[in-house]
Order: structure tokens, then C-alpha cells, then sequence
């Protein structure tokens, strides 16, 4: 079957009538080059929402230039805590009083994975999937050489991810703290991090989540799952723009006991006290080193409230019926040339992009870019679909399903 519209299912088309968010994709900017049809890239770096242009514009000339100096005291020092806790509250599942924003997640790793081994006395191991993503892993790496701690690698399955039996055998009275991605960014895997939090720590050990793939595309419940620490960035599903701050979550039972090693004046308890040693302040502030990236906070801010006023339910059940939508149709027309769907068909553990894999695809990728369709490219041969439930519509997943095949065609 040639044509994607003959076969027995809904067409684009009817999805896209049938989404009750279809209107949302109107908030986010369409490419002004008017050569791009299919953005499937969302899971690297999300559209902008049109109300950027505005709150920026609004933030140069009011916020900043207006009050100047005074914005510090007026708002800018409870930014890092007040925008926290919006992502917390609307995406996290996590109280008040938990979440910080600033630095990059690679930032963030390193002060949440030293203060967990520091704090951890008398467990010297590490545990990390060899397939996490590389700063993850690379970060561990220095962290190990700088406290003479060993990694213990999760031989996971690369095509899919960390499940509790990967970790048998792995946990004991040694492991300080397990550092694994929710959603795996290669296979899109959800990992069931429920029980899996629960398994670390009946061991004592720390959890501490990568949320980058699953912070506004899967409802998370971080509070209830009992995790102890998460980080992630903002510029994927929270549409926060290239370079925006990651957050760090520290579980209010950790604060206290838990000390990141970068200590700067504005984590300390009296910043403008100019006092001549270091004394943390109280709380999720003390997780904060530098001057915050205030400015770089602003738009992720309208991203978080609209995710706010649909739900992370309804942004779910979209992200599975696009995820759902792309399989199949990769299913019926990549399948047959030779393609392998390396992400998991239970959409239970199933993040928001999937990956197809063919030795050609990295020739195809830069086909496709050339003809304005937008996935991605991981070595060795794998091609992600990023499908961002609020941006993304059906038509845009036939047409890139479809242009890759024809692509790959060509090349065949
Ligand atoms: C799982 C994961 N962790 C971390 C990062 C990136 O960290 P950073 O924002 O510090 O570059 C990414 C993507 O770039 C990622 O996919
Ligand atoms: N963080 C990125 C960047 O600075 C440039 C280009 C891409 C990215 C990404 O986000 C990569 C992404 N985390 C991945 O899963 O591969």
C-alpha cells in the first residue's frame, strides 16, 4: 500500500479534527522561512511560544529597564525558588519549597550527584546505564575520579532501558546514590521509576532522576514516588529556548543533610551580607551557587502555565496517540525498507519521541533537513521522532513518516 490516507485507520486529517488540542499549536510561532513542513525535533529544543516576543520585549523594558538594580530586591532573588516551584507544582508532582532553577543540567548533575556521594559515608559506589546520556555519564566519570568512588554500569538493553531486574545484584550496602533518565534519550523508554526509587532505596541508597526527556510530555509524581533528587532542563517540552536553566529538585528530607559542593555568594544564607566565610542558607537555596540567569527564566514561565491550564493528563494522552500514530505508520511504510522501531510498542513505557534505525539514516537525516522536515540524528544509525503534544500536529508526523521513506527510497 502506497498512500498512507487507503489504510484502515483514522487519517491525519481526522486526528488532527478530533485533537481537543489542536487549538494550542496557534500559541507557538510557525517557521517564517516558509520552507519548513515537519518540526520532529521538539525533544532537543522546543518552538517558541508567541507570548515570548512579548514577555522578553516586557522584561527588557519594564522589568529591567525601568527598575534596574531594584529588580533584585524586588523579585529577581526569589525567581530561582518561585519559578521552581511553578514546574514543581504544574509538571513535578512536588510540593513547594523543592525545586530551584539556573545553571545547565550538566551543572546541576555535578552538585546533586558530589553532594549525594558526600553525604552518603561509608558508600563509595555510583550506579549509572551505560546508554544514559553522555554528560550524565561523563559527569560520574569526574565525580569518581574525584572522590576515588567506582561506577557500577547498568548493562541495560540499549533499545529499551533500566528496569528493576537490570539493577539486581547491583544495589548493596556500598551504592551511594543510582543516577538514571526517565525517558532514555535514544529509545524514548520510560522507565517505571516508582519502583524503581523504591528499590534504591530499600538498599539506602540515593535516586536521583534525569528528567530532560519527561519534564512536560509524562506526568511525574516525585513527591509521592519518595525520589530524592531529580534534575532536567527546560528547553525541550518547557519551550524555555536554547541554553534556558535546568531545575534541580531536592526532596525536602534531603535538604538539610545533603551540602553541593560549588559554594557560591548566592546559595549562602546572608548573600548581601558580604560575611567573610561561606554558610549555606536554609533549604533549596542553598542548592543555588551564582548569580541566577534570570532573564533566560522568562519564557519557559508561559510554556509552564499553559501546560497549567490543559493538564499533564491531557498533554499525556496526546503524547501517546502521536507516539501511537508514528509507530504505525512507521510500522506500515519504513518496516518494509528494512527500518527497526527501536522504542518500545507498549506505550506504558514510552516517553514522547520514538527512534527508527537503518544504516542510512544519517544520509537521510540531512536529506530530510534539506527538504525542511526536522527529526534528529544519534550514531550509530538512529533517527528520533520528537513529537511535543502541544506543537506537533498529526499532519506534521504523516508528512515527516512519509518524507523519510521517501528519502530512504531514493537511497536504496
Ligand atoms: C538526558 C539528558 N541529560 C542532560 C542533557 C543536557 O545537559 P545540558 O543542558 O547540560 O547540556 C540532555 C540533552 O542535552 C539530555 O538529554
Ligand atoms: N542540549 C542540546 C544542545 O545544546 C544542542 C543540540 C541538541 C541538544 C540536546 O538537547 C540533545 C538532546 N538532549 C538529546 O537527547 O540528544
Amino acid at each position: 500500500m502506497n498512500s498512507v490516507q487507503q489504510m484502515q485507520r483514522p487519517t491525519s486529517a481526522e486526528l488532527d479534527a478530533a485533537d481537543p488540542l489542536a487549538g494550542q499549536r496557534e500559541a507557538f510561532y510557525a517557521p517564517s522561512d516558509g520552507q519548513l513542513t515537519a518540526y520532529l525535533d521538539g525533544n532537543s529544543l522546543g518552538r517558541p511560544l508567541k507570548a515570548t516576543s512579548a514577555k522578553l520585549a516586557s522584561f527588557v523594558e519594564d522589568a529591567w529597564g525601568s527598575r534596574l538594580i531594584r529588580g533584585w530586591d524586588e523579585q529577581w532573588m526569589d525567581e530561582p525558588t518561585a519559578v521552581g516551584d511553578r514546574i514543581g507544582v504544574v509538571t513535578l508532582g512536588a510540593a513547594a519549597g523543592q525545586v530551584t532553577v539556573g545553571d545547565s543540567t550538566s551543572v546541576m548533575l555535578y552538585k546533586l550527584i558530589r553532594a549525594a556521594v558526600d553525604a552518603q559515608a561509608g558508600r563509595d559506589e555510583i550506579v549509572v546505564d551505560r546508554d544514559n546520556f553522555p554528560t550524565d555519564r561523563f559527569i560520574i566519570e569526574g565525580i569518581a575520579a574525584e572522590k576515588g568512588a567506582t561506577i557500577k554500569w547498568v548493562a541495560s538493553n540499549p533499545a529499551s532501558g533500566v528496569r528493576t531486574t537490570d539493577l539486581e545484584g547491583l544495589l548493596s550496602e556500598r551504592t551511594a546514590v543510582v543516577v538514571l533518565s526517565h525517558v532514555a534519550y535514544r529509545s524514548g523508554f520510560l522507565a517505571d521509576a516508582a519502583a524503581i526509587t523504591a528499590m534504591v532505596k530499600e538498599a539506602g541508597a540515593l535516586m536521583l532522576w534525569d528528567l530532560c526527556h519527561s519534564v512536560g510530555s509524562v506526568p511525574l509524581e516525585l513527591d509521592a514516588w519518595g525520589v530524592d533528587l531529580a534534575v532536567g532542563c527546560t528547553y525541550k517540552y518547557l519551550n524555555g529556548g536554547p541554553g534556558s536553566p535546568a531545575f534541580a529538585y531536592v526532596n525536602a528530607s534531603q535538604q538539610d543533610r545533603l551540602q553541593q559542593p560549588i559554594w557560591g555568594w548566592m546559595g549562602a544564607d546572608n548573600p548581601f551580607g558580604m560575611t567573610e566565610s561561606y554558610a549555606p542558607a536554609r533549604g533549596i537555596r542553598s542548592f543555588i551557587t551564582g548569580t541566577p540567569p534570570v532573564l533566560a527564566m522568562q519564557p519557559l514561565k508561559d510554556m509552564v502555565e499553559l501546560i497549567a491550564s490543559v493538564g499533564m493528563e491531557a498533554v499525556r494522552e496526546k503524547s501517546i496517540k502521536l507516539t501511537e500514530y508514528a509507530v504505525a505508520l512507521a510500522e506500515d511504510i519504513l518496516v518494509p525498507l528494512g527500518v527497526e522501531i527501536v522504542s518500545p510498542r507498549n506505550t506504558a513505557e514510552r516517553g514522547s519521541h520514538i527512534t527508527v534505525d537503518h544504516p542510512l539514516f544519517g544520509e537521510v537525516t540531512r536529506t530530510l533537513w534539506e527538504r525542511g522536515v526536522i527529526p534528529d540524528f544519534r550514531p550509530p544509525h538512529g533517527l528520533r521522532i520528537g513529537l511535543s503534544p502541544l506543537s506537533t500536529s498529526y499532519a506534521e508526523v504523516e508528512l515527516g513518516v512519509t518524507a523519510i521513506r521517501d528519502a530512504l527510497t531514493e537511497l536504496l
